[in-house]
């Protein structure tokens, strides 16, 4: 039977909602004028201002850290690293050296931050220091309460915990349970921080994001800086004229590969996609590294539609071996719809191969074999679904940590970075690294939390709900408590190996770090993905449409 005669009786539908944003980033591809020139030169005079104001000699170091603090937060710190990176360098070796006596009698606002920025920067500082803030009894000392930045400084310290740390363990429940009641009671701007806090802590937060909600914040604090602040406007708003081109040049893409009439069961979210890769990096140096992996989880986004929603077993065989040739002369055996898919895949990975430059063919070979790994596992999981078998826990993770796609987008998010990355790098990727395999046990427990209901409505394989369901004979809410359990370990693990001596270079790091954060902040509720008019709409809008008023 052809893959046509069979679409009349065999295929799933989930009725996605349809884009959001249609043609809009089409209209941005404007040339650079004079105007851009103008800002960028302003951008340069305010940051030289701001690196003089950095490395000043003399200032209290609690003031130097309020400083970082500033910059992080206000999305900056990109342009200052070397300048942060010296400065906690010299303050973590004067702590360590036990030399800095000024510090002994820190309140706990400034400890907080002081561990906060260090442990972020990969220093594996000790949290013995918050055991001076303990009553005779071993509990936070209650007078602590009514210090409401010291609580939001260490609850946002202890998000960086590593496992065994059960001072910040429970600093963390002190901190939440005290922060939530309090809540109520405070100044307009303490209370909008606080919320914002319990939603959305810094270390798993999206730096862009976390800056657009500190402009709004940074200047009602009395001692803030009028030349930081400036200069981190104006900077956010020349990297999003610079996205907004980048997005516009995406959607062309898009559109020219004709998609939504081709494949019009799938979810047209290359917006979206857009987004969740600017959290894997931002920075105008990684543009090329961006353009590919947004094509790339585009295309995952489509092959995962196919594989749930609109193949019917059969075509999926078909695809699956397609995808193991991977040569365009096996296109021919595949139905129309699967033929633009195929076609518009191996076209990303050719030119993926053109635009890494000499002796970097490796990457895309690694990167061919990412997403074969991850093909092979969207077919087992459609048998499963086919023969309606849930598995066991183990057995479900073992596919389930393949499709969450965590391990092909960390893989592939190399390809088009500097000459900081190596074979080595590749190697670890492919050797299930403990930080990858917690990156994609948060993914997929995040997703599969959020996402069952809808998905098992419409007809999909078993989720890890389910498996635990029948595996322990648990409710729904009974696997979604262990799974929040084994989420907040794996936070554990990738903070683990984001500290000095890392396996592979920071940067890597930081890529699997970012990838993490994402789902966090858009599977936190729901499937915002999926789901984008509900959160996703406005966190695009803020990074990607609407300028920071001056
Ligand atoms: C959350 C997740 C798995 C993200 C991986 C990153 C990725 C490839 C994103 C692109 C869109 C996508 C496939 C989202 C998950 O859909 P889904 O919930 O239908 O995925 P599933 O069928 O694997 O559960």
């Amino acid at each position: 039977m052809s893959g046509e005669a069979m679409s009349e009786t065999n295929r799933r539908s989930a009725n996605f909602q349809p884009s959001i944003w249609g043609d809009h980033f089409l209209t941005y591809a404007s040339e650079e004028t004079d105007y851009h020139e103008k800002i960028k030169q302003q951008v340069e005079e305010s940051k030289e201002k701001v690196r003089k104001m950095l490395v000043a000699p003399g200032e209290k170091s609690s003031q130097k850290l309020s400083l970082i603090d500033a910059i992080q937060r206000l999305g900056v710190a990109y342009h200052l690293e070397n300048e942060i990176q010296e400065i906690l360098q010299q303050l973590h070796k004067t702590f360590h050296d036990g030399a800095d006596r000024e510090d002994d009698d820190d309140d706990l606002c400034t400890v907080a931050l002081r561990f906060r920025l260090l442990r972020q920067h990969g220093y594996s500082i000790s949290c013995d220091m918050f055991t001076k803030f303990k009553d005779n009894k071993g509990n936070f000392k209650e007078s602590l309460i009514n210090n409401v930045t010291g609580m939001l400084s260490l609850y946002e310290a202890a998000h960086l915990r590593v496992h065994g740390e059960d001072i910040l363990e429970e600093a963390l429940v002190f901190t939440t349970t005290h922060l939530e009641l309090v809540a109520s009671h405070l100044s307009p701007l303490l209370a909008s921080q606080v919320s914002h806090a319990l939603k959305q802590p810094i270390h798993k937060g999206l730096p862009r994001l976390e800056a657009r909600y500190h402009f709004s914040i940074y200047p009602q604090d009395v001692s803030h800086n009028e030349v930081l602040l400036t200069f981190a406007k104006l900077d956010f708003n020349l990297l999003q004229k610079l996205h907004q081109k980048e997005l516009s040049e995406i959607t062309r893409w898009w559109k020219e590969c004709n998609f939504s009439r081709e494949l019009p069961f799938i979810r047209d979210r290359v917006v979206e996609c857009y987004f969740w890769i600017l959290g894997v990096y931002f920075e105008p140096e990684y543009l090329l590294a961006r353009r590919i992996l947004t094509k790339v989880i585009a295309m995952t986004s489509i092959i995962d539609d196919i594989y749930d929603v609109y193949g019917t077993l059969e075509e999926l065989e078909l695809f699956t071996e397609a995808i193991e040739r991977w040569d365009i002369g096996s296109i021919d055996r595949l139905p129309k719809y699967m033929k633009v898919c195929y076609r518009a895949l191996l076209d990303v990975y050719n030119e993926m191969d053109q635009k890494i430059g000499e002796g970097r063919s490796y990457r895309a070979r690694y990167a061919r074999e990412a997403m074969k790994n991850q093909v092979r596992a969207y077919f087992h999981e459609a048998k499963w679904f086919h023969k309606k078998h849930i598995p066991t826990m183990d057995e479900y993770m073992r596919i389930a940590l393949v499709t969450s796609a965590y391990s092909m987008l960390a893989t592939t998010s190399l390809v088009g970075m500097g000459d900081i990355v190596t074979k080595d790098a590749f190697e670890w990727l492919f050797c299930d690294p403990k930080m990858v395999r917690a990156s994609a046990v948060v993914c997929r427990l995040m997703d599969d939390i959020v996402s069952h209901k809808f998905e098992q409505k419409r007809g999909h394989s078993a989720s890890a709900v389910e498996c635990y369901m029948v595996q322990h004979g648990a409710t729904e809410e009974e696997a979604g408590d262990e799974f929040r359990k084994e989420i907040t370990d794996a936070w554990k693990d990738i903070n683990e190996e984001c500290l000095y001596p890392t396996t592979v270079p920071m940067p890597v790091v930081t890529r699997i770090l970012n990838l993490t954060r994402v789902i966090d902040v858009v599977y936190k509720d729901e499937d915002g993905y999926t789901h984008a008019g509900i959160v996703l709409k406005d966190f695009v809008a803020s990074l990607l449409v609407d300028p920071v008023p001056l």
